[in-house]
């Protein structure tokens, strides 16, 4: 088997999406036509067309336009059922998805209408699909503490449904330690910290994420290889990077797909996992991203094993569930 036949029948997991971020042109045509909400673009060939980036503030400008037309529980169905369909023709057998409470309750819609949604098909994900999941709420870094400190009180009936808080937006001048104290809240509530750190910000970030917020995870980290003394203790840590290639050619985080260091971060013995992050924006699913490295970066059967043993492990699956997808692979 080739290791491009290998990765589109393995197993997989995804540990770093958006779930607005998969939000396709054709699925938000549709749902702007549905809830009567006019979008800037004549038709789904102008969105595309749009989605051409010089750094993350560009990209999210057009993602946070593009929830707009997201008014209803179906809406949210409709959206994480269109990413759970992704998952099953790409053997993706569990994901941890983001959501961004605060892109929709700035709007006037409903805490609960966004997470009873996504609830709901996370539920048939399971059921007719046999998709594992766990959700991640992040606040937005470009807001307040004070407005993250109402979206975790508005998260509190909804506890059960959600596994982690994480820390996503606009990453220069919005360091990890601004929200020190709604993630120590958070903490007490039973939620599992990860943060977006180092992916268009510097190393110094990390570090915060590391001792600010404690972080179980950090999200990207490419800018971790910087500072060598990081690389060091994210290594003895074997604390987990989600790397998302296909993200940073699309933001201009790296040139060429060529030069992209996820194969140096392997060989540094980082705890590297590969993601999609925004699929739609960034035209590639999981399996996309896998294929970009393997051809570009020429990656041996060794290291692709070793990505996806990493997506299991480094997951927030229960110990015995992870141990058995490794045994699978
Ligand atoms: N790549 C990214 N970085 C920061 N915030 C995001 N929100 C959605 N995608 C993001
Ligand atoms: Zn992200």
């Amino acid at each position: 088997m080739t290791i491009s036949e290998y990765i589109k029948k393995v197993p997989k997991a995804e540990l770093h999406l958006h779930i607005e971020g998969s939000f396709e042109p054709e699925l938000m045509f549709e749902i702007a036509q549905r809830n009567k909400v006019a979008i800037p673009y004549e038709n789904v060939e102008a969105v595309k067309k749009a989605y051409q980036f010089g750094n993350l503030q560009d990209f999210l400008d057009i993602y946070y336009a593009g929830a707009n037309v997201l008014l209803h529980e179906q809406d949210f169905y409709d959206l994480t059922m269109a990413y759970f369909k992704h998952c099953a023709e790409e053997n993706i057998v569990h994901a941890e998805i983001m959501f961004d409470p605060q892109t929709h309750t700035k709007r006037g819609v409903e805490f609960s209408t966004v997470i009873n949604g996504i609830q709901r098909a996370r539920e048939d994900a399971e059921k007719n699909h046999g998709i594992s999941s766990l959700l991640i709420m992040s606040y937005l870094r470009h807001l307040t503490e004070e407005d993250a400190f109402e979206t975790l009180q508005q998260s509190l009936p909804y506890k059960h449904l959600i596994k982690m808080v994480g820390l996503d937006s606009s990453e220069k001048g919005n360091p990890p330690s601004k929200f020190q104290k709604v993630f120590e809240a958070s903490v007490k509530e039973g939620y599992i910290p990860v943060a977006h750190a180092g992916e268009e910000g510097p190393a110094e970030y990390i570090w915060e994420a590391l001792d600010v917020l404690k972080v179980a995870r950090i999200d990207h980290g490419n800018n971790c290889l910087t500072d060598s003394k990081l690389v060091e203790r994210l290594v003895a840590e074997k604390m987990a990077l989600t790397v998302c290639p296909l993200s940073n050619t699309a933001l201009r985080n790296v040139d060429d797909i060529k030069n992209h260091p996820v194969k140096k971060m392997l060989d540094l013995g980082l705890k590297v996992t590969v993601n999609s992050d925004d699929p739609a924006y960034f035209r590639g699913y999981l399996t996309q991203n896998y294929l970009a490295c393997i051809e570009a970066l020429d990656l041996s059967m060794e290291e692709v094993k070793l990505l996806v043993r990493n997506s299991f492990e480094y997951s927030f699956l229960p110990e015995n569930v992870k141990e058995n997808w490794i045994s699978k692979l």
